[in-house]
Formats: structure tokens, sequence, C-alpha cells
């Protein structure tokens, strides 16, 4: 691959921010945290980390990020989202607090804490097609799913839940992925590394 090495930002307001910074230097990128607007600018694509929706919502609006974030995402830099990353990412969201705000980046409608009280956190392995064959370890955590998506949403993988029902839990929209599970706590980098390429075409 030729070209210059991706900057690839984290948005370090609250969240697992260091394991995606470790998993995209990984796979090839410079990494760095990204807490005002100056780091912002100077990124080639964004990761949202999972955390909590909520308190994510409000720094961003404490740090006078929203508004550059919404900028970029709809300038065309490359973003994803895992888990409260992906709820961020969302046109419209079920089960949150009245003043949470997010991107509407991916046409679809989520649903904060989906997976039920009982199974807050559970493990899967699932076949990604945009990854290849080997399935991955997925790790869901007070999860997000897709409750509906447009037309032009892209569905990358879905998991079986309790409810006996499949449910979508990653997405792409242009350059826009969003993810329900947390790769970033694996071991696997492949999320990271399709991240990357997307960086990469959207750079090129
Ligand atoms: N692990 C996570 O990111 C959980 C997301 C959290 N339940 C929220 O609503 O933001």
């Amino acid at each position: 691959m030729s070209g210059r090495t991706p900057t690839i930002g984290v948005l370090a307001l609250q969240g697992d921010v260091a394991e995606h910074i470790r998993h995209l230097e990984t796979v090839g990128a410079r990494a760095v945290p990204v807490r005002r607007r100056s780091e912002l600018d100077a990124v080639d694509g964004l990761v949202l980390p999972g955390g909590e929706s909520t308190a994510m919502s409000r720094l961003l609006d404490v740090y006078e990020l929203h508004e550059p974030v919404a900028e970029r995402i709809s300038g065309g830099m490359p973003v994803y989202g895992s888990c409260a990353g992906m709820i961020l990412l969302a046109s419209d969201v079920l089960d949150t607090r009245a003043d949470a705000t997010w991107f509407s980046a991916i046409d679809m409608t989520v649903r904060r804490n989906a997976f039920g009280r009982q199974v807050d956190s559970f493990e899967a392995d699932l076949v990604v097609d945009a990854l290849g064959g080997d399935p991955v370890r997925t790790v869901f955590i007070r999860a997000p799913w897709v409750e509906s998506l447009g037309p032009d949403v892209q569905v990358l993988a879905d998991v079986r839940a309790s409810d006996g029902r499949d449910h979508v839990v990653a997405v792409r929209q242009g350059n826009a992925l969003a993810t329900s599970f947390h790769p970033e706590i694996t071991d696997d980098v492949r999320v990271h590394g399709y991240f990357l390429d997307m960086v990469r075409q959207a750079t090129s």
C-alpha cells in the first residue's frame, strides 16, 4: 500500500479508548486520542468507543465537539462506532434519555441495552462475510441492537438473541461503520483492519 500512514482518532471523552488505540496501531494506523477540535482536525478517521452513550453525548456538548464531529462526518470522514459508539451514529435511538443527542450518520433505529437485564454481557462467534470466513469472537456488554434500518444500510452481521430472533449487530453505510459488540477487547483486529481500509480508500 502506498501513501502516508493514515491517522485515526479515538474520541477520548469516556469509554474504552486505550483498547481501540492498541488495535488501530496493530493494524498499521497512527492512532491518537481526540479531546479537542484541533485534534479532530488532524485525523483521517474517527472511532467512537464503547462506554455510555448518554454520558458521551453530554461530554460532546461540554467539550464543544458535537458540531465539529457532525461536520466531519457529513464531509465524508470515515467513522466507526462500537456499542455506545453505534448508538451515537444512529438516526434514531430507543430507550435513551430525553436530552441525549446523536449524529444520524447511519439510517437506522437502535435500541439501547436491547439484549435485556439477564444478559447484560455475552460472547458469540459470528461469521462476518466482509471479514473473511473465520468467525469473529464478539463480546456484547449492555449492547444495543439495530431495530430497523433503511435501504442504503449494508448488514454485516446478526446474532440470535434470547428472544429466539436474529438481530442486526454490525452495519455499514458509506463511510460509517458500526458494531454492537466490542472487537477492541478481543485479540481479533480484523474489524479495525477493515476500518483502516475504509480510511485508506477515503484518503487515497
Ligand atoms: N458497552 C457499551 O458501550 C454499552 C453501551 C451502553 N449501554 C449505552 O447505552 O451507551
